[in-house]
């Protein structure tokens, strides 16, 4: 569905002989498969708006190719559009008609019959919770029911590749979920694929089949979730010993099978592959080493840890990282 190689865009900020290149995307290589929902994450200036607008025709590629449902972007680019869903960060333009009817006159631009868009869109309405909106002024709703509109408008014709903007950002708690609900059913029911960025951990684990990763215009990585906890990160074993005299062994023990080992007091701590696997076993060792614990505790590496070990930076702390980035930091760590 999506194919792009060696996407490049380089803007020129500054004025006069003053002018600097700003390196937004820096040579992208990126496949996504019919029926995928991606996520692509990284923190703010990593990159990710630029690409997708790319990918969506509304810019164009400094360098390199990208095909998207099957048209190129460079040469395509009606076809591209007449293919895919796009909802921006910054929304929608509404011309001041009642939001029902601009959903209705934007779906048949897609070649869709008025009563069939009629339907859709009160479908999406009552899915998205705005019902009762239908004749109401988009300049008249609320920041959130504003951006349910935009998603309404991004899927009312039905594409079969949807491109989402940080979607949830200014959602509240319930709306997120709901609209969490619809983009998977977008998949699991329709067979659409589903782009999407974000800066919210907990949404790209819980949404995407495939996660990527984006940091200074470069991909840094592209698997599963759990592929990348387990391969990057491993989990965070915390055993908790019960006398001090114990450590030294316990530490040994754990060291044995973990890497990035740490002694604090009763605490030995280590990154283990698979701990899941490795701790019955090592619970054995402790046993026949004559190592009593109090506690052990086993933590599953974040995405914010496979950050950290892929850059060397926090993903929270990479967000006052970019040129021109915002200070304030959306990202959420809730539910990682
Ligand atoms: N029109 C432009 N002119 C100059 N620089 C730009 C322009 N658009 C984006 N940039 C810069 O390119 C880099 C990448 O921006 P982009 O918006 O793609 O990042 P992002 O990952 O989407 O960030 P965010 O999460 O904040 O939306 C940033 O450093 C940004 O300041």
């Amino acid at each position: 569905m999506i194919e792009a190689r060696g996407l490049v865009q380089t803007f020129l900020t500054g004025q006069g002989r003053k002018k600097t290149e700003v390196h937004a995307v820096a040579g992208v290589d990126l496949d996504v498969a019919e029926g995928e929902v991606v996520g692509f994450l990284g923190p703010n200036g990593a990159g990710k708006t630029t690409t997708l607008r790319m990918l969506t025709t509304l810019l164009k590629p400094t360098a390199g190719t990208a095909r998207v449902a099957g048209y190129d972007v460079a040469t395509q680019a009606v076809q591209v559009r007449r293919a895919i869903g796009y909802v921006s960060q910054v929304g929608s333009t509404f011309s001041g008609a009642y939001a029902g009817d601009e959903v209705v006159d934007h779906a048949m631009l897609y070649g869709m019959t008025r009563r069939a868009a009629h339907a859709k869109g009160q479908e999406l309405f009552a899915q998205l919770d705005l019902e009762g909106l239908w004749r109401r002024m988009p300049k008249n709703m609320s920041g959130g029911q504003k951006r349910r509109l935009d998603i309404v408008m991004g899927l009312v014709h039905e594409p079969g590749l949807v491109f989402l903007d940080e979607p949830t950002t200014g959602l509240d708690p319930q709306a997120r979920a709901n609209l969490w609900e619809h983009i998977r059913g977008l998949r699991d029911r329709r067979g659409a694929t589903v782009f999407l960025t974000t800066h919210y951990l907990d949404e790209a684990d819980a949404l995407a089949d495939r996660i990527v990763i984006i940091d200074k215009g470069r991909i840094v990585a592209s698997d599963t979730a759990d592929n990348l906890k387990a391969q990057v990160a491993g989990d965070l074993v915390d055993l908790e010993v019960a006398t001090l005299d114990q450590v030294a062994v316990a530490a040994e023990r754990l060291g044995a099978i973990g890497e990035q080992l740490e002694v604090a007091e009763r605490h030995v701590r280590a990154r283990v592959p698979r701990a899941g696997r490795a701790v019955p076993g090592l619970l054995r060792d402790l046993d026949a080493s004559g190592v009593a614990l109090d506690s052990i505790e086993v933590l599953r590496p974040t995405l914010d840890d496979v950050f950290l070990t892929l850059t060397g930076r926090s993903l929270r702390d990479a967000e006052g990282d970019a040129p021109g980035s915002p200070e304030s930091s959306e990202l959420e760590g809730a539910g990682r």
